[in-house]
């Protein structure tokens, strides 16, 4: 097995944080609560905050709750922890899934940046997305909420991915990745496992049987190239909550 990245003794145990829900209703409110009081402290203790989002479809009703959230969104930037490298317009795109739940009434006032450029590819695209993250995207970032799917991904970090090493291992303050996958449709563009470690507070969202499996099979020994969602679950250094509803 690899190392985990980040086990230099912070004090915390190399095993996630807990809130299992019995219905999502109850899960969304309280979490939309938590997120809510880190962004307002955020802002009190440093006139700021970064909230980074998952995609995907389980997190739009927290993006419902959290869009009439009373805070002073124009302090808030929003980025995607992975983007589809398809049109803003399309369907799959993540910033469009953000921009009509999240980014609308209160939070319309909050800064979005977006992890696609033009380019036909992400390959061709990562250098202009890791020079506008390096310079728009203040670290450690204060809340990254993550997804994963029945394949142990999260973010874009899929197993099989061509630039999975890459991403899960990125050096030196890298903060994006292009990557392939077989389990993803199309190309995607994620953020690095360094750099989404490099954060205040980490949630791992899930609904649903089939992920409270995968999330157990994640915390037992074995290979973060099998079940990426480990480079998330099995460290020491950054706090991480992993909330379930049925
Ligand atoms: O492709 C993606 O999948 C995961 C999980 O999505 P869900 O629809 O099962 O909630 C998501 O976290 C990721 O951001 C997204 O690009």
């Amino acid at each position: 097995m690899n190392a985990p990245e980040n086990s230099a003794g912070s004090g915390l145990p190399e095993q996630p944080d807990e809130k299992r829900f019995e219905h999502r209703g109850a899960m969304f409110d309280a979490l939309a609560r938590e997120v809510t009081e880190r962004l307002a402290q955020a802002i009190d203790q440093r006139g700021e905050a970064t909230l980074v989002v998952s995609g995907g479809s389980t997190p739009q009703p927290l993006f419902d709750l959290l869009s009439g959230a009373d805070l002073d969104w124009s302090k808030v930037t929003v980025t995607l922890a992975d983007e589809r490298w398809v049109d803003k317009a399309h369907k799959d795109s993540n910033a469009l899934m953000v921009r009509e739940t999240l980014l609308r009434d209160r939070a319309a006032a909050a800064r979005f940046v977006s992890l696609k450029t033009e380019d036909p590819s992400p390959e061709q695209g990562e250098p202009e997305l890791e020079e506008r993250l390096q310079r728009d995207l203040k670290a450690p970032l204060d809340f990254v909420l993550l997804g994963m799917g029945t394949d142990g991904h999260t973010a874009s970090l899929f197993p099989g991915g061509d630039q999975l090493a890459r991403a899960l291992n990125a050096p030196g303050g890298v903060r994006c990745c292009a990557l392939r996958a077989p389990g993803a449709p199309q190309a995607r563009m994620t953020l690095t496992a360094p750099f989404l470690l490099k954060s205040r507070q980490i949630v791992v969202l899930c609904t649903g049987e089939t992920k409270a499996r995968v999330f157990s099979d994640a915390l037992a020994p074995g290979p973060r190239e099998d079940l990426p969602i480990r480079a998330i679950l099995r460290q020491s250094r950054t706090p991480v909550t992993f909330y379930w509803a049925p």
